[in-house]
């Protein structure tokens, strides 16, 4: 449902823009498919809502929540804040909450692998910089990631290649302006072009070539050109939670699986149409519990 609503509004977005009169008549048929998604999506939440409320309405302890292991989940927490503050947590605005984003992070960890299968010799680095670091007797958490340098190098490498919201959100100016020599109206829709700066020539050596290590060697994210999350004050709120995601998923992967191309081919790392820039073609791997994981993998 995320993957069709980024489709969607990816091409209102397009033909709104090129195409004022065509819009006009397409728009009843987008709209259409727009409001039929948004029915499915609100019903899918609302059931998911009515779940997790009956359980933890049932529950002895009284305070809720908690699964088996005494996690909580993200509605779980939703929730909790329903009761504190009923009036600003309404069913809707958690609907809304849950909806937001999960594809960014989805898409990035996907472009990862797909470049990891591409140079076996990242691959491996990561996996050693894993297995030195916490080792084959518990599976990585979220309190290694500070520790995780080269793949925190990867992932960042990654979404300077393939930053999944490549023209960063439309913004408009609210006064005139000057932007590089153009006289810019107040009320002008203003796009970044993310991907552009993140392969300029003139600010990256080498920009098209994967490097793993670029973001440990110094070439770091100084200035204005590593904006995969946008910039200032309207910046991408749920950065800090992307990045953890997309780290924890990555190693994940890379402790407790070898991974294998499907075909002697290269991975297609052809970009699709669409918002969040999603591949061409999907990512397809082979995988298998590394040997020294297994022990640990069969209790889990
Ligand atoms: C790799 C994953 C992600 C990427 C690449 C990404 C990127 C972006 C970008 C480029 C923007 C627009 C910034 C601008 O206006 O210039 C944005 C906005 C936003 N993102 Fe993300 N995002 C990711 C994940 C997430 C997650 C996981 C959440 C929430 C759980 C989230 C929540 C938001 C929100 C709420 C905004 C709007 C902020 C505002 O307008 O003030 N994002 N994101």
């Amino acid at each position: 449902m995320v993957s069709e609503g980024l489709q969607l509004s990816a091409a209102t977005v397009n033909a709104g823009d090129d195409m004022p009169e065509f819009m006009r008549v397409a728009w009843r048929g987008l709209e259409k498919r727009l409001m039929r998604l948004r029915r499915r999506r609100d019903e899918f939440w609302g059931k998911l809502i009515v779940l997790h409320r009956e359980r933890r309405q049932s529950e002895d302890n009284g305070s809720g929540g908690v699964d088996g292991e005494g996690r909580e989940t993200l509605m779980d927490v939703m929730l909790s804040l329903q009761n504190s503050d009923p009036e600003r947590y309404t069913d809707d605005i958690i609907k809304g909450l849950m909806t937001v984003r999960t594809d960014s992070s989805a898409s990035t960890t996907e472009w990862t692998m797909s470049l990891l299968l591409n140079h076996p010799h990242v691959l491996e680095k990561a996996a050693t910089e894993l297995d030195t670091t916490v080792g084959h007797e518990r599976s990585v958490s979220k309190d290694d990631l500070p520790n995780l340098i080269y793949s925190n190098s990867i992932i960042h490498e990654t979404l300077r290649l393939y930053p999944t919201v490549p023209l960063l959100a439309p913004h408009e100016t609210s006064k005139d302006c000057t932007v590089a020599g153009f006289d810019v109206f107040a009320g002008t829709m203003l796009l970044v072009n993310a991907w552009a700066i993140h392969r300029d020539v003139g600010l990256w050596d080498e920009p098209e070539k994967f490097k793993s290590e670029r973001f440990m060697a110094g070439e770091a994210a100084e200035g204005y050109k590593f904006m995969p999350f946008g910039m200032g004050r309207r910046r991408c709120l749920g950065v800090g939670l992307a990045i953890r995601m997309v780290a924890l998923m990555l190693a994940t992967f890379v402790q407790c699986f070898e991974w294998e191309k499907v075909s002697p081919e290269e991975v297609d790392m052809r970009e699709g149409p669409g918002l969040s820039m999603p591949k061409a073609t999907p990512l397809e791997a082979l995988y298998k519990p590394r040997q020294s994981m297994v022990s640990l993998l069969s209790q889990l």
